[in-house]
C-alpha cells in the first residue's frame, strides 16, 4: 500500500534529538524533555542507543515510591530502541504506529546512527490525510469512553489508574460538578521534572479539559489541536456530557489506510487532470492567439463572442468592436442569400462549412478569405457555438491570377494563348453543335514580319506583334476571341457565323487594321495579313482540325499573293494532303536519285533556227506511275531544305550532258538551268557553279542561269546583285524567268548584270486576242529592247502567238509548238540533225 503523496520520514523529522546516558536521573532526563518540548529521550552509552524513555513509559512510574526521583533513568527506559530507516515512508510507519501499538520510533540512516524521533504527530501533520479527515467527525474517531478520575485521587494512584486501563489521558473531575480538569502522560513527566511527589490530584491539575463536540469533524479537532498545541480534546454529546478524550492516536486509529490511498489516488488524479487541462487551455489560448488565422468564436446564433489578434489585423475590427456583434458585421454583400443559406444548411448538417467568401474591412474593402467553421456541440449534442478560421487570401488570388494568366495568356501582347483559345474553341464547338450554327476560325499570319525582326530586330518585332494584337481585339465583335499562336501567328473565333458576307466583312477590315501604318520608335511599318478561314462545321468538326485547315487555306493565300483572305475548301484540303505526301515521296525520291533532266528547244523566232534548250527537271512517281510537275515539288523541296541538294545535282547532270554531246562530236548549244530563290541566296552560288564546271569540265559559256522574278526582294537587292555579279564574272548568261510576275523596277534591272529576260507564259497564252495581255506583251519586248536584252517568250502553242511575237520583234521563244521537253536521247538526235521546228520548214518552203 502506498500514498501518492507518500514521502520517507526522513525528509518530516525535526533533527533535535534528545538524549542522556543511562545514569542520569529519571528526574533530571524528565526536566530537559520538558525544557525542550519532546515527548522522548535517548538513553545511549558509548555512541550506543540503549533505550528510549518517552512520556508513555512515564505511567508505569510508581509515585507513591519515596525514591522516584533519585531512580536513574536506566531502570525505566524502552530497550531495545524501536527504529525505522530514514527512506520508510510515512504510510508503513503509520501502519507500524497502528500494529505495534507505538506512539515513537527512533529514525535511524543506514548506519544505524540516530536522525531523530517520529511521532504520531508528525504523521498526522505530514501525510495529508485532510481530504480523510474531513469526511468523519469526532465520535468516529472515539475508541473508548473517557477515564475520569476523582479530584480526590491521588497522583500515585491516577497514575495507576491510567496506567491499568492503557489510556495516556484522563478526565479530572471536580467534585459532582460537570466541571473537568485533564491530566495527561505529558503532566506525569512535568511532575517529576518539578519534583511533585504523591499529591492530590486536585492540587495538581491546571488545564482546563477543552471540549468539542461529538459531531465536530475530524479535521476541524486535528486542526484545532495543532493551532492550540493540545494533544487531547475533549468530546461531549448532545446533552454536554463527556464521552470521550481524543488524542492524535485516536486520529491515527480511525484512519482506514485503503480508503485514504484510494481517496489520496482519485485526488491526485484529479489534480493531475486538472492540471493537464489547465495547462491545455493555457495552450490552446497561446496558440488562438499567436495563430496566423483569424479566428471568431460565435455562439449559436452567430454573435460574436471572442476574437484573436489576427482577426482584428486582417479586419480591422477591434476585440470590443466585434464582440456582441454578428457576423454580418464582414459581410461583403457579393454573395446571393443562396450562398449563406447553403453555409447554414451545411453546418446544421454536418457541423462543418469551408470555402472561399468574400468580406469587407473595416475600410470598406472587400477581401477574399479561405473560411472553415466548425459547430462546438454541447453535452445534449445541440450546438452551442461556432468556431470560424479564417486566412486572408488576397496575395494567393492575386498569385493565381498571375499564374492563370501566364497558363492561358500569350505574355507579350496579353491576348489569349493557344491553350486558352483551344479551350474556348471547345466550347465554342459544342456550343455551336447544340444549336445548330456555323462558327469560324481565322488563322493570321503577318506578312514580311520575318523581314522586320531580321531587320529592325526582335524589341521592334515584339512591338510590332503587341499592336496588332491590339488591333485585331479592337476589330472583333465581343465575344469574338483573339489568340496569339506564337510567332507572327494570331487567330480570331467567331462563335456565331450568319452569314458568309459578314465574315469577309470582318476579314477585310482585320486587313484594312494591320495596313494601317504601324508606328515603332523612328519606323514606320507598313504591313499586311494573310488569313485563311475554316468554317464549323462545313470545313472540320474539332478544334485542331479548324485551325490546321485555316492555317492551310492562309498558306493558299501567301502563294497567291498575301494580304487577302481565303477560306478552306476541300480542294485546299486536298492540296495539303497531296503536300504532304510530296513531301514523303520527295525525301524518297532525292535518296534513290530517281530524277532526269528533260531539254526543250528555245528558237530563234527570226531565223527559225533552233539555239538553245531549257532544262527541266523531271520525276516520276514510281507508286503512282506518273510524272510529278516541278512547279508542284520544287517549292517543297524549298521548304524542306531539299532544293539546294536537288540544284546542284541539276547543275552537275545539265553539265555532264554537255560534255558528253561535245565529247560525241556534237555540236553545243548553251543549256539554261532554273536556279530557285533559296539556291541564289546561299552565298556559294557562283563557287558552286564554278566547282561543278571544273568538276565536269563544261564551259561557263554552255551555261545559262533563269533566275525567277520574284527573287528580286528590294531589301535583299545589294546581296542579289552581287551574287549575280559573281556569276557573271565567271562567263555565265543571266536570264529573268517569268517577267511580269514580280515587282522589280527599271532601275533596279538596270543595276543587275542580265543577258536576257524571259515573258512569262501568262502573258503569251491570250495574245493576240486579249489587249491587256498583247499590250503588256509588247511592252515588255520594247522594255528589253530598251535595256539592251535578249526577250524570249514561253509557252508558245500557236501560229497567232508566233507571229504576234515575231512582228513585235521578239528575238527568242520555246514551246510546245516548237517542241516538248524531251529526255537528253531526244537532244542529241535533235543536235545530229540539225533539228528544225517544222513550222519553220513550212515556213521556208511557202517563202
Ligand atoms: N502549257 C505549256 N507549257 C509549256 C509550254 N512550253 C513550255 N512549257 C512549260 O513551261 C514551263 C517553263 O518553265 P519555267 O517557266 O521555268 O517553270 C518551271 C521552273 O520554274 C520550275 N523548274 C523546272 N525545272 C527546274 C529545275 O531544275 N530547277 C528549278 N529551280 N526549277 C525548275 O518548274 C516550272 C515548271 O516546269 P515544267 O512543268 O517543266 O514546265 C515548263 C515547261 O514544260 C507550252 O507551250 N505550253
Amino acid at each position: 500500500m502506498t500514498f501518492t503523496t507518500d514521502v520517507p520520514v526522513g525528509e518530516v523529522i525535526h533533527n533535535h534529538l534528545l538524549s542522556c546516558s543511562p545514569d542520569d536521573l529519571l528526574a533530571d532526563a524528565a526536566r530537559r524533555m520538558q525544557q525542550h518540548h519532546v515527548s522522548s529521550i535517548l538513553i545511549v552509552e558509548n555512541g550506543q542507543s540503549l533505550g528510549i524513555w518517552t512520556e508513555a513509559d512515564a505511567r508505569k512510574l510508581d509515585f507513591s515510591d519515596p525514591a522516584l526521583l533519585k531512580h536513574p533513568i536506566r531502570d525505566y527506559m524502552s530497550s531495545p530502541v524501536d527504529t525505522v530507516k530514514e527512506d520508510v515512508s510515512l504510510s508503513e510507519i503509520a501502519l507500524k504506529f497502528q500494529q505495534l501499538r507505538r506512539r515513537h520510533f527512533l529514525v535511524v540512516d543506514q548506519d544505524e546512527t540516530p536522525l531523530g524521533v517520529v511521532s504520531q504527530t508528525d504523521i498526522i501533520r505530514f501525510q495529508g490525510l485532510e481530504h480523510y479527515l474531513c469526511m468523519r467527525n469526532v465520535r468516529s474517531a472515539l475508541r473508548n469512553p473517557p477515564l475520569i478520575l476523582e479530584d480526590s485521587l491521588s497522583l500515585s494512584e491516577a497514575v495507576k489508574r491510567l496506567k491499568e486501563s492503557g489510556r495516556d489521558s484522563a478526565a479530572v473531575q471536580f467534585g459532582s460538578s460537570e466541571r473537568y480538569s485533564i491530566i495527561t502522560e505529558r503532566d506525569i513527566v512535568r511532575w517529576l521534572a518539578e519534583g511533585i511527589h504523591d499529591r492530590y490530584l486536585r492540587d495538581v491539575c491546571v488545564n482546563q479539559l477543552y471540549a468539542v463536540d461529538e459531531e465536530t469533524g475530524l479535521l476541524q479537532a486535528s486542526n484545532l489541536l495543532k493551532r492550540k498545541g493540545f494533544r487531547h480534546l475533549g468530546v461531549i454529546n448532545r446533552q454536554g456530557q463527556l464521552v470521550g478524550i481524543l488524542s492524535y492516536g485516536d486520529i491515527l486509529d480511525s484512519v482506514e489506510y485503503e480508503y485514504v490511498n484510494r481517496l489520496q489516488e482519485a485526488l491526485h488524479s484529479r489534480d493531475e487532470a486538472l492540471k493537464a487541462s489547465t495547462s491545455h487551455l493555457r495552450l490552446a489560448q497561446r496558440v488562438i492567439e499567436a495563430s496566423l488565422d483569424g479566428i471568431i468564436i460565435t455562439d449559436s446564433r452567430g454573435i460574436i463572442q471572442s476574437v484573436n489578434p489576427k482577426f482584428t489585423q486582417v479586419t480591422g475590427y477591434s476585440e470590443q468592436e466585434a464582440i456582441g456583434q454578428s457576423t454580418g458585421l464582414l459581410s461583403s454583400g457579393r454573395h446571393s442569400a443562396d450562398f449563406y443559406n447553403h453555409m447554414w444548411d451545411a453546418l446544421h448538417h454536418s457541423g462543418y462549412w469551408q470555402g472561399e467568401i468574400w468580406n469587407r474591412r473595416k475600410n470598406g474593402e472587400v477581401y477574399p478569405e479561405w473560411l472553415t467553421i466548425t459547430a462546438i456541440y454541447d453535452d445534449d449534442g445541440e450546438v452551442s457555438q461556432f468556431a470560424a478560421i479564417f486566412s486572408d487570401i488576397s496575395d494567393r488570388k492575386k498569385d493565381e491570377e498571375r499564374i492563370r494568366r501566364l497558363a492561358f495568356f500569350d505574355d507579350l501582347t496579353g491576348v489569349a494563348n493557344r491553350r486558352l483559345f483551344q479551350d474556348r474553341l471547345e466550347q465554342a464547338i459544342a456550343n455551336a453543335h447544340r444549336h445548330q450554327h456555323r462558327l469560324a476560325v481565322l488563322f493570321l499570319d503577318l506578312d514580311m514580319f520575318k523581314r522586320i525582326n531580321d531587320s529592325l530586330g526582335h524589341l521592334v518585332g515584339d512591338e510590332v506583334l503587341k499592336i496588332v494584337a491590339g488591333r485585331l481585339a479592337h476589330t472583333v465583335r465581343e465575344g469574338d476571341s483573339v489568340a496569339r499562336l506564337g510567332g507572327d501567328e494570331f487567330t480570331v473565333m467567331v462563335p456565331e457565323v450568319s452569314s458568309m458576307e459578314g465574315l469577309m466583312i470582318l476579314a477585310e477590315r482585320i486587313n484594312d487594321s494591320i495596313c494601317d501604318p504601324i508606328v515603332v520608335g523612328s519606323h514606320e511599318l507598313y504591313i499586311s495579313t494573310s488569313i485563311g478561314i475554316s468554317i464549323y462545321p462545313d470545313d472540320g468538326q474539332s478544334p485542331d482540325e479548324l485551325v490546321k485547315n485555316a492555317d492551310a487555306a492562309m498558306y493558299r493565300v501567301k502563294a497567291d499573293g498575301r494580304g487577302s483572305y481565303h477560306r478552306y475548301t476541300d480542294a485546299l484540303h486536298h492540296d495539303s494532303v497531296r503536300e504532304l505526301t510530296i513531301e514523303t515521296r520527295l525525301r524518297k525520291a532525292i535518296k534513290e536519285n530517281v530524277f532526269e533532266i528533260y531539254y526543250q528547244p528555245k528558237v530563234d523566232l527570226a531565223a527559225g533556227k533552233m539555239i538553245g534548250f531549257e532544262a527541266l527537271l523531271r520525276w516520276f512517281d514510281q507508286e503512282n506511275q506518273q510524272f510529278i510537275s516541278p512547279a508542284e515539288f520544287i517549292p517543297v523541296a524549298e521548304r524542306l531544305g531539299l532544293i539546294g541538294t536537288l540544284g546542284d545535282w541539276v547543275l552537275n547532270e545539265v553539265c555532264r550532258h554537255l560534255v558528253q554531246w561535245q565529247q560525241d562530236g556534237l555540236e553545243i548549244l548553251p543549256v539554261a538551268v532554273n536556279i530557285s530563290a533559296q539556291q541564289l541566296m546561299k552565298d556559294n552560288l557562283a563557287e558552286t557553279v564554278s566547282r561543278i564546271l571544273k568538276m565536269t569540265g563544261a564551259s561557263a559559256s554552255w551555261l545559262e542561269l533563269e533566275v525567277t522574278e520574284s527573287c528580286f526582294i528590294p531589301e535583299q537587292a545589294d546581296r542579289i546583285a552581287l551574287i549575280l555579279h559573281e556569276l557573271r564574272s565567271e562567263g555565265i548568261n543571266i536570264s529573268i524567268d517569268d517577267f511580269g510576275t514580280g515587282y522589280s523596277s527599271l532601275s533596279y534591272l538596270r543595276r543587275l548584270p542580265l543577258d536576257a529576260l524571259k515573258i512569262d507564259r501568262s502573258f503569251v497564252m491570250h495574245v493576240p486576242d486579249n489587249e491587256e495581255d498583247a499590250r503588256l506583251a509588247s511592252t515588255i519586248i520594247a522594255m528589253a529592247k530598251g535595256l539592251g536584252l535578249r526577250v524570249i517568250a514561253e509557252g508558245i502553242e500557236d501560229e497567232r502567238q508566233l507571229d504576234f511575237l515575231r512582228q513585235h520583234g521578239c528575238h527568242q521563244g520555246q514551246g510546245f509548238m516548237f517542241a516538248k521537253p524531251a529526255p537528253e536521247k531526244q537532244v542529241r538526235s535533235w543536235l545530229a540533225e540539225k533539228w528544225c521546228p517544222v513550222e519553220y520548214c513550212a515556213l521556208a518552203a511557202s517563202e
